[in-house]
């Protein structure tokens, strides 16, 4: 049975990085990998929907903190077969993004904590009533507010990819920061680790503790 490693984090905070680097790390020590992302954009249609909705083309739905949420498990409840038997197969199933993240979202746009009704909606949906698997380790990569907006800025203008609607809102993400350091702090759903975003990472020593065969 292979381990469900999720990575978590601010939007430009690092994590696509973070997961290449640990992606070769985990091979380089011989282990079978898999990765995925969170929202699947281009495969299911509930993130086809979430997309559409961030870009403005969907009305009032980003108005729902709610509706919006429930877009995001939908799009994880079609993919728990498939993480499921990617565990069957793989040493690590390693995620960019998953439950955490609606859980700090939606908290912070409701200008609620870690331990407030929201994020115990969230897993009361996602995991009691939706079943989707629990993570084994959740990675907070942690980067100030500023370095993650200078950082998603700097890919809009490389990469040609236009912010959504929560990339743009520096309020948002500030609370969503706070939201992310309880839940970490807190274990929330499984053991988190801290990673400080900020300097040049090394990921050896995280490697060392956790998957050494
Ligand atoms: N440790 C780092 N130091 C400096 N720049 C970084 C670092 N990690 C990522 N970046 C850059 O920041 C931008 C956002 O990184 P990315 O991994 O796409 O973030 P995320 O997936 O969290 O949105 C990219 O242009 C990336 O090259
Ligand atoms: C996966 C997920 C993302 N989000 C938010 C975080 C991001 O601001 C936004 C888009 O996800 P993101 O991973 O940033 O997609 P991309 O960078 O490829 O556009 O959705 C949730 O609110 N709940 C979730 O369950």
């Amino acid at each position: 049975m292979g381990k469900l490693v999720v990575i978590e984090g601010l939007d430009g905070a690092g994590k696509r990085t973070l997961a290449k680097a640990l992606t070769d790390g985990l091979a380089a020590r011989g282990a079978k990998v898999v990765t995925g992302a969170f929202p699947r954009y281009d495969e299911d249609v509930h993130a086809e929907l979430v997309r559409d909705a961030l870009h403005g083309r969907l009305g009032d739905l980003t108005d729902s903190v709610h509706g919006m949420s429930v877009l995001y498990a939908l799009d994880r409840r079609d993919a728990a077969a498939k993480i499921r038997a990617d565990l069957d197969q793989y040493d690590v199933v390693l995620l960019d993004r998953y439950i955490a993240s609606n859980a700090a979202y939606g908290a912070a746009r409701l200008r609620q904590h870690a331990d407030g009704e929201f994020v115990a909606w969230v897993k009361a949906l996602e995991v009691d009533r939706f079943g989707t698997p629990m993570p084994d380790l959740q990675l907070l990569l942690r980067v100030p507010v500023a370095v993650a907006a200078d950082r998603a800025a700097h890919r809009e203008a490389t990469e040609q990819r236009e912010r959504d609607l929560y990339e743009s809102d520096d309020d948002l993400q500030s609370r969503c920061a706070a939201v992310y350091d309880e839940l970490a702090a807190a274990h929330w759903l499984s053991p988190w680790e801290v990673i400080d975003g900020r300097v040049e990472w090394d990921v050896e020593p995280l490697l060392d503790r956790y998957f050494t065969r």
